[in-house]
């Protein structure tokens, strides 16, 4: 399946999430302000799921490959990925009844720096880039399950990985 990457609307992400990084909101009751200096506005409130705390990360991404052979999703925690330096591509699929991914609904969405993407819990998601440097909200007892698994080999139980074939970006990460 070649993956279109698409670019970034409130409605294409809804399925998977919101969109950070909207324009200024002109609804009378929204929670944001402007002046001649500043502004600032509510885009989302963050949920690490039961019992978790809201954890910043710091991601680096380069990895350019665009074949898609793994998806992966977090089964407690949102997870918001906002780029700072360099724009990744984030592809994204919801799930069929069984929890695998379903590969009907995959997108590739272009995100560039000061735009993101906060993911609901149990979407799947994969980051293809040539190198950015992103900010991250996520749990931590998710990350430091992750590590186990990406350093030490454990099973995770709050990360779930899932093998796919056969996806390939329309176009390469920028
Ligand atoms: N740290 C961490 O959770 N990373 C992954 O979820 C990812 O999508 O990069």
């Amino acid at each position: 399946m070649t993956l279109p990457v698409d670019t970034l609307t409130p409605e294409a992400v809804a399925p998977f999430g919101w969109l950070l990084g909207k324009p200024y909101p002109e609804a009378a009751n929204a929670v944001a302000f402007t002046n001649a200096a500043t502004d600032f506005r509510r885009e989302h409130l963050f949920h690490p799921g039961e019992g978790g705390e809201v954890e910043v990360l710091w991601v680096s991404y380069r990895n350019a490959d665009p074949t898609v052979d793994t998806l992966e999703r977090h089964l407690l925690t949102q997870q918001a990925v906002v780029p700072l330096v360099g724009g990744i591509v984030q592809i994204l699929a919801t799930s069929l009844p069984d929890g695998t991914p379903d590969l009907d609904c995959l997108r590739a969405f272009s995100v560039p720096p000061g735009m993101g993407i906060c993911m609901k819990p149990e979407v799947w998601h994969a980051t293809r880039s040539t190198g950015s440097t992103c900010l991250m909200l996520t749990r931590p007892t998710t990350t430091v399950d992750l590590i186990g698994h990406m350093a030490h080999g454990r099973t995770p139980t709050e990360t779930e990985l899932h093998d796919v074939q056969g996806i390939r970006l329309a176009s390469a990460p920028i």
